[in-house]
């Protein structure tokens, strides 16, 4: 096993957290562009255990670190190219892929099973999804609205899904089991607990 370079109880408390984590519990993000809707919704990712979390964006994902307080360093990001042909990956991998938004054949979100391995898709601020994720998705699912403004926050929208997501796998003791195995556990320690650190340190940062 690899020298890691953060004190044995940070390593614990990282290792316990990965023991939480639900890999088949994932967000993707198409082109949310606002940095303060996206590190929003990365906190709130983190809190809720997701570990993949993958974006269609031109460039490099927009975070703020004091909104996220460095929460999005302990997901794994994937940047896609190509929302048709990622989202296609995913759903041939057995997950279900969940959009959100207001359209006429929305279910509420409620009713969806998120213990089942689960993409949710979230839209740009003021576009929404894309037609190519409303095609392919298995159900378009809609938070009600009894106000007068149409629509949510799109970080306070994810917020309301994954917390319904977390009460189903909560309720059904998936947080109670390691979904990682051994070897994954250890291989992303290395990165996070060794190879992160080495990485700050030259650049004269402090690790989290
Ligand atoms: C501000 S909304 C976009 C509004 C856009 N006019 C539309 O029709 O989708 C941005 C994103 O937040 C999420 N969202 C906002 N309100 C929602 C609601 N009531 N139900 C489900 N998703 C919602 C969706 O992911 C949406 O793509």
């Amino acid at each position: 096993m690899k020298d890691f370079l953060v004190i044995p109880e940070r390593l614990a408390r990282i290792k316990e957290v990965l023991e939480r984590r639900q890999p088949d519990l994932r967000l993707f993000l198409e082109r949310v562009v606002n940095y303060h809707n996206v590190s929003a919704i990365l906190r709130t990712a983190d809190a809720v255990g997701v570990l993949h979390v993958h974006y269609f964006h031109e460039g490099e994902l927009p975070i703020n670190d004091a909104i996220t307080c460095g929460a999005h360093r302990w997901l794994l990001l994937h940047r896609e190219e190509k929302v048709k042909e990622a989202l296609t990956k995913l759903r041939d991998q057995g997950f279900q892929l969940v959009a959100t938004g207001l359209f006429p054949e929305t279910i509420d979100f409620r009713e969806v099973d998120y213990t089942r391995p689960t993409v949710i898709i979230v839209g740009h601020e003021l576009e929404g999804i894309s037609e190519t994720v409303r095609e392919l998705a298995h159900a378009v699912v809609k938070i009600p609205m009894h106000g007068m403004v149409q629509s949510l926050n799109v970080s306070v929208a994810t917020g309301i899904i994954l917390y319904e997501a977390e009460r189903q796998r909560k309720e059904k003791g998936l947080y109670e089991i390691s979904h990682l195995s051994e070897e994954e556990i250890e291989s992303i320690l290395e990165d996070w607990a060794y190879h992160r650190v080495i990485k700050d340190k030259a650049r004269g940062r402090l690790s989290s």
